[in-house]
C-alpha cells in the first residue's frame, strides 16, 4: 500500500517507519525543512530507542522517504495518516489548528480515492470535521473516507510498543475503510478492535484519563502512607496481586508529565463541560497531580527550613527515562519552585539537556554527569529514573554531596540501606531514613 504520513513527531515518524518495516511504501511529510533533511539522511530528529536503525534499513530498501512537499507525497498515496500535534489551548481544550491546516492541504493534494486516518489524539467529533475540511478543499473528483486510529505508544519505548502493543483501534463508519486499514495493520500481528469513529476517539481519551487517574490515586495513597507509617511499595505490590487491579502503572512519584496525560485530561474535562456532563473525578486527578509535582520541594523546605542559598542537584530532567521530551516535565515546576525559594539549581540529564535549556528557568546550570552535578550541590533530588542515575551508588552520593541528603522522587533505593550508608533519605510514600545521622 502507498501511504503518506503527515507530521513526523514521536507518533508520525514511528508510525511511518513501522508501516515501512511491515512492507508498505511510506512517504512522510513535515513542514520543518531541517527535520526533513536530517531524516532523508537516516537521522532521527527525536531520541527514541531503536528508531534510527529501522529508519536507515527502510530508506535503503526504498520503502521510506521524507519530503516537505505534499504534491510529492500524494502522487501515489492511497491512504493519508494525520499525526500532527493537538496541544492544549489556554482554555484547556485541544488546539486543532494543525489538524485543520493538514486536512485542508490533504484536500488540495489528493489525486485519487483516499482514506484519511487520524492518528493524532482528537476530541470526539473531530474526524467528522476533518472529512468536511478535506472535502471542501478537493480539486479532484474523488471519494474521501475518514478513519480514527488512535495511537497508544509511550515515548521512550515507542518502537517496541508499536510492534508489541495491546491493541490497534480502528474507528470507521464505512466497511471498506475499516477493512482497508485493518489489512494495512494485519502484519503487526496485534489484536485489532473495530468500532465506530466516535467510540474510537473516546477510547483514546478514556484510556489516558484512566491511566492518569491510576497515577494520581496511587500518589494520594503514597502521601497517606507517608503520614501513617505504611510503605507504598508494599501497598502497591499487595494491591497489584488482585488481577482486577493489575500490577502495572502503580508507581508513586512526582506526578505525571509528558505531552499526553496533562493535555488529554484537560481536553476531556473541557469536552465533558461542553457536553453538560462535568467530569469531577478527572478534575480532582489533575489537581492532585499539580500538588504532587511540588512534593519534593515541600519536603526539602520542611527538612532545611529555608532553601535560600542552597545548591540543589536535579538528577534527570526529562518527564520520563529514555526520551529527550521535556513537555510538562515535573522538573520544570520543581526548578521554578526551588529558584523562587532562593536556591541555586544544577541539572543533569543524559539526553534531554538541550531541550531542557529551552524550557527551564535561565538561572539553571547544567552538568555533564551525576557526579559533576552532585559535587557542586548541597543536596540532590532524583526526578527521572534513567539507568545511569539509578546506577549511582549510595556510597557515591555520600562522597559527592556536601550534605548527604537525597530526595528521591522515583523510589530508586532501599531506605534502610541508604541510612546504613550514611545518607538521609527522603522518598515517596516510605518512611524517611537516616534522620538520626549527624550531618554537616
Ligand atoms: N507523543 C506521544 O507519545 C503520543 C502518543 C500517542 C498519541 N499522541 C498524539 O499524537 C499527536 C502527535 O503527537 P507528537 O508528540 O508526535 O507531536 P510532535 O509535536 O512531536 O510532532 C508533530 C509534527 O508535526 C509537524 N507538523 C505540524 N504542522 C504540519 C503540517 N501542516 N504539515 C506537516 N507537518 C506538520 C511538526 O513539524 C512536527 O514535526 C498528538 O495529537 C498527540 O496527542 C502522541
Ligand atoms: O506508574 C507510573 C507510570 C507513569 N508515571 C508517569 O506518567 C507519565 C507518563 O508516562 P508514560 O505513560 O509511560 O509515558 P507517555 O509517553 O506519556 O505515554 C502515555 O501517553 C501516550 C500519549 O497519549 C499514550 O499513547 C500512552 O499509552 C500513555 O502511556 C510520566 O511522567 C511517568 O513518570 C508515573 O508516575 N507512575
Amino acid at each position: 500500500m502507498n501511504i503518506a504520513v503527515v507530521g513526523t513527531g514521536y507518533v508520525g515518524l514511528v508510525t511511518g517507519v513501522a508501516l515501512s518495516e511491515i512492507g508498505h511504501h511510506v512517504t512522510c511529510i513535515d513542514i520543518d525543512i531541517e527535520k526533513v533533511k536530517r531524516m532523508k539522511q537516516g537521522k532521527s530528529p527525536i531520541y527514541e530507542p531503536g528508531l534510527e536503525d529501522l529508519m536507515k534499513a527502510n530508506i535503503e530498501r526504498g520503502r521510506l522517504d521524507f519530503t516537505k512537499c505534499y504534491e510529492e507525497a500524494f502522487a501515489e498515496a492511497e491512504v493519508a495518516y494525520i499525526a500532527v500535534g493537538t496541544p492544549e489551548k489556554a482554555d484547556g481544550t485541544a488546539d486543532l489548528r494543525f489538524i485543520e491546516v493538514v486536512a485542508e492541504s490533504i484536500g488540495r493534494h489528493v489525486q485519487r480515492d483516499t482514506i484519511v486516518v487520524t492518528k493524532s489524539t482528537v476530541p470526539v467529533g473531530t474526524n467528522d470535521y476533518v472529512r468536511q475540511l478535506v472535502e471542501k478543499n478537493l480539486f479532484e473528483n474523488v471519494n474521501i473516507d475518514v478513519v480514527s486510529n488512535p495511537e497508544f505508544l509511550r515515548e521512550g519505548s515507542a518502537v517496541h510498543d508499536t510492534f508489541h502493543g495491546d491493541r490497534i483501534v480502528i474507528g470507521a463508519n464505512s466497511q471498506h475503510a475499516a477493512d482497508t486499514i485493518e489489512q494495512i495493520n494485519v502484519p503487526f500481528g496485534l489484536p485489532i478492535y473495530k468500532t465506530d469513529i466516535q467510540s474510537a476517539e473516546m477510547i483514546k481519551y478514556a484510556s489516558n484519563a484512566f491511566l492518569a487517574t491510576k497515577i494520581s490515586f496511587v500518589n494520594e495513597i503514597s502521601n497517606l502512607c507517608d503520614k501513617l507509617g505504611a510503605n507504598i511499595e508494599d501497598v502497591t505490590a499487595g494491591m497489584g496481586m488482585d488481577a482486577r487491579i493489575g500490577n502495572k502503572f502503580l508507581n508513586a512519584g512526582i506526578g505525571y508529565g509528558g505531552s499526553c496525560f496533562p493535555k488529554d485530561t484537560s481536553a476531556l474535562v473541557q469536552l465533558a463541560e461542553q457536553a453538560g456532563q462535568p467530569f469531577e473525578l478527572l478534575r480532582a486527578v489533575m489537581n492532585v497531580n499539580e500538588k504532587q509535582k511540588r512534593l519534593l520541594v515541600e519536603k526539602a523546605k520542611e527538612r532545611f527550613g529555608s532553601l535560600q542559598g542552597k545548591t540543589v542537584a536535579l538528577l534527570g530532567l526529562a518527564f520520563k527515562p529514555n526520551t529527550d521530551d521535556m513537555r510538562e516535565a515535573a522538573s520544570i515546576t520543581i526548578a521554578q519552585e526551588l529558584i523562587l525559594e532562593g536556591a541555586n539549581v544544577i541539572g543533569y540529564d543524559p539526553i534531554a539537556t538541550e531541550n531542557a535549556k529551552k524550557v527551564l528557568p535561565g538561572a539553571v546550570a547544567y552538568a555533564d554527569s551525576p557526579e559533576e552535578a552532585c559535587k557542586t550541590a548541597d543536596f540532590a533530588m532524583i526526578l527521572t529514573e534513567w539507568d545511569d542515575i539509578q546506577a549511582v551508588s549510595l556510597e557515591e552520593y555520600k562522597a559527592w554531596l556536601k550534605e548527604p541528603v537525597l530526595f528521591d522522587g522515583r523510589n530508586c533505593y532501599n531506605p534502610a540501606e541508604a541510612a546504613e550508608k550514611g545518607i538521609q533519605y527522603h522518598s515517596i510514600g516510605r518512611q524517611t531514613t537516616g534522620t538520626d545521622l549527624v550531618l554537616q
